[in-house]
């Protein structure tokens, strides 16, 4: 069942030198989630976010906190990223090491209070997880290689949206799925077409109006 469209943007390509002002800009716009990016510098080259800046930027806005972590562990971080404020909890299933892992940690995330999420890299194939997508509530597609915001969108990876989208209507599950990497206004719509429900965007958000980047998204449904 395709969904209301919801925009996620990516703190990820925040001005760090103007935080709060940012953050109370997004808290304006009609963007329900924030996407909160969790990376190890293990499993992506790239090191940013602990929980307490989560706690912080919960406290400054009303938002969903979407939570993604792109780490090498993701048993041991995700119950501190539930503690600490998320409500949606995705990781990845190159990171685990089989489908029982993988539903075993989407069972812990449900027991923790937070919802749970499996995103794939560019590269890995969805078979196998399709059986299992009634176990999770979110399934992130990412449109670029992990690790670094301002990349371009991998239009291949569509492929994988529109087989997520016929399995879930198929069988009538309550699955969002979700799309982060390069979504602009041209490449949102593209997305949108093939089946996508979420729509991740940083450096389209940042880089210019906030209100009105995540309205001229809002506006492709
Ligand atoms: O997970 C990510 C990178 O790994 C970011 O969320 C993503 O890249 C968003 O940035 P942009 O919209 O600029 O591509």
């Amino acid at each position: 069942m395709k969904q209301k469209l919801v925009i996620a943007p990516s703190v990820l390509s925040l001005d760090y030198a103007r935080v709060s002002e940012q953050l109370a800009d997004l808290n304006k716009t009609r963007a329900e989630w924030m996407h909160f990016d969790v990376m190890d510098g293990h499993f992506v080259p790239n090191l940013t976010f602990g929980p307490d800046i989560l706690k912080g930027f919960k406290k400054a806005v009303d938002m969903v906190m979407d939570v993604h972590i792109m780490v090498s562990d993701p048993k041991f971080y995700a119950p501190i990223f539930i503690k600490a404020g998320a409500d949606i909890v995705t990781f990845h299933y190159e990171a685990v090491a089989s489908i029982k892992e993988c539903v075993a940690l989407c069972r812990t995330i449900h027991s923790l209070g937070a919802k749970a999420g499996v995103s794939v890299r560019p590269k890995t194939p969805i078979d196998e997880i399709l059986p299992y997508l009634h176990e999770m509530d979110v399934f992130l597609i990412m449109s670029v290689e992990p690790g670094f915001g301002g990349q371009s969108f991998m239009e291949d990876q569509l492929d994988k949206v529109r087989k997520l989208r016929s399995y879930i209507d198929a069988h009538e599950l309550n699955v969002r799925i979700e799309i982060d990497g390069g979504i602009n206004a041209k490449t949102a719509k593209q997305a949108i077409e093939a089946g996508c429900d979420t729509l991740v965007a940083g450096s389209y958000v940042f880089k210019q109006d906030v209100h009105e980047a995540v309205e001229s998204l809002l506006c492709l449904a």
